[in-house]
């Protein structure tokens, strides 16, 4: 069923076209996940560019060509492109022992190989008097080729120099002699003048210039779709300076007479990730915690009903997301609490919503809103009636042998997890990591590093324990598969 489902909506929500630097990040560390080497991607971006320069040299003839690279894979993209060229000046804006990835360090090695047979020249520029050296001298050509392969999508924030310096340069000698003609690789840097942009996969919300192409480098679409730790790479980093409560307040809604270990097990799944964690729940649940790392709002009843509606919302104005339903019991109760606790919260408050509150939401009349997360199994998906011609702008994550994650805008597949897990309570602790993720990160990302996480949580003991491993084990795991990949 998922997989069908999962079909159905890759054709119903279409894909973007231009994809942000983040976006784009993710879909090169989940080709990493799915076995493609970051170093294929380079050499085939070098063999784009230098395809692409070669079109550029029938038109102008055998001119020199000129290829600045920064310290990162941008660069690195340049080093390919040296090689693939065979002829050409290589300037290394940096210190070798700058360049930050393994990729372009090999790819610079190797070309440091070539250089004593006269067709590959480097000059490391990191003073201003070197770099202007160089751009003298193609100030002073008829003709030449430049390709920017200073800075790609990695940018941040204003240009640093030596950039800085370079960019106003070229841009000064672009104005004088347009035979100078300059390719950008992937990404323009900063506000320089190209003639030409050549992107890879696809085009970048940060690409400036029209007259832009965009050239396929061995991704496949899978790396669109398929969760992986390039989700996990992009969630929010944990601030060193961080004080207590910063890192996330989660509230757990949910228990009853009848179920007290649901919300106990989301609430300390939640803690693996968030630095305040609180359930409320009613007096037989309470009274069974004895975390003290867990604070506890003591409810009247045997089950949560429409009198704690108002004083859930109050308490829920103190935490950055609420986990709602585990264990609450399905009744008229629960079901008043549910529908008015859902339709009087804030506006902008961050709900994950499960199990039993699922299965009480009356959605003739339910809006769904941005910031809700429903974590539905297959029957409570069934039950929610999803309209698949209307997607609900919610994000939903229907649980199975694959996570099937999705809103309106977006779908991904999680395939981490085994039958391992049909054991209760793994559905409560999922519920508690996406809280805990969703508390400071963006929903999406929150339900889809979820999935991954506790699946990748349970993959661990399969190997470690067989399948006879307990939800506490899988608690304890979460801060592992954090670790391997956060
Ligand atoms: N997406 C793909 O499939 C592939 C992309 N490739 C190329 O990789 C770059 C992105 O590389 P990355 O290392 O992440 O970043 P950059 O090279 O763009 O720059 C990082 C480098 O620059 C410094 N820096 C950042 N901001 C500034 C600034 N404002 N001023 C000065 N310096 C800055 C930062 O400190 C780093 O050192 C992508 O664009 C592609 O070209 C892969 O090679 C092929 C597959
Ligand atoms: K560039």
């Amino acid at each position: 069923m998922n997989l069908k489902l999962f079909k159905i909506l890759t054709k119903k929500i279409k894909e973007k076209e231009i994809i942000s630097p983040k976006e784009m990040e993710i879909i090169d560390n989940n080709c990493e996940y799915l076995g493609i080497p970051k170093i294929l991607l380079m050499e085939n971006a070098g063999k784009c560019v230098s395809d692409e320069i070669d079109n550029l040299r029938v038109e102008l003839g055998d001119v020199p060509i000129f290829i600045f690279c920064g310290t990162g894979n941008n660069g690195g993209d340049g080093f390919a492109t040296a090689r693939h060229l065979g002829k050409c000046k290589v300037i290394l804006l940096g210190k070798e022992e700058n360049i930050k990835t393994y990729e372009a360090r090999e790819n610079f090695k190797i070309l440091k190989n070539l250089t004593e047979f006269g067709n590959i020249e480097i000059k490391n520029a990191t003073y201003p008097n070197e770099i202007l050296e160089i751009l003298n001298e193609i100030e002073n050509l008829d003709k030449a080729i430049v390709v920017d392969a200073m800075l790609g999508t990695g940018i941040r924030g204003e240009l640093r120099e030596p950039y800085g310096t370079v960019v106003e340069k070229l841009n000064k000698i672009k104005r004088k002699n347009d035979n100078i003609k300059i390719i950008s690789v992937d990404v323009e840097t900063g506000n320089l003048n190209a003639d030409k942009v050549i992107t890879f996969h696809k085009r970048k919300t940060i690409n400036k210039l029209n007259n832009l192409i965009v050239k396929p480098i061995g991704i496949p679409k899978e790396a669109e779709y398929v969760v992986g730790w390039g989700d996990l790479k992009a969630l929010s980093k944990r601030d060193p300076n961080s004080h207590k409560g910063e890192n996330g307040k989660v509230l757990v809604i949910g228990g009853s007479k009848e179920f007290f270990g649901a919300p106990i097990l989301a609430g300390l799944a939640a803690l693996k990730l968030a630095d305040i964690v609180s359930i409320a729940s009613v007096k037989d649940v309470v009274k069974k915690i004895t975390n003290p790392e867990l604070i506890t709002y003591k409810l009247k009843g045997d089950y949560i009903g429409e009198k704690c509606i108002d004083k859930l919302i109050e308490i829920s104005k103190k935490y950055d997301c609420i986990v709602l339903g585990n264990g609450l019991g399905v009744n008229e109760e629960t079901k008043g609490f549910v529908n008015g606790f859902l339709e009087g919260i804030d506006k902008d408050k961050k709900v994950v919503i499960d199990a039993d509150a699922i299965k009480v939401i009356d959605y003739e009349k339910f809006e769904f809103r941005e910031n809700f997360i429903f974590t539905p199994h297959r029957r409570e998906f069934e039950y929610m009636g999803v309209n698949l011609d209307n997607l609900p702008s919610s994000t939903i994550v229907l649980k199975g042998k694959y996570d099937i994650i999705f809103n309106k805008n977006n779908v991904k597949i999680n395939k981490t997890g085994n039958s391992g897990m049909t054991i209760g309570g793994t559905g409560d602790i999922l519920c508690g990591i996406i809280g805990g993720l969703y508390a400071k990160n963006e929903a999406f990302l929150s339900a889809c590093c979820g999935c991954f996480i506790n699946g990748y949580a349970g993959d661990l003991l399969l190997k470690e324990k067989g399948y006879y491993y307990t939800p506490m084990d899988i608690i304890e795991k979460i801060p592992h598969v954090l670790k391997l990949f956060g």
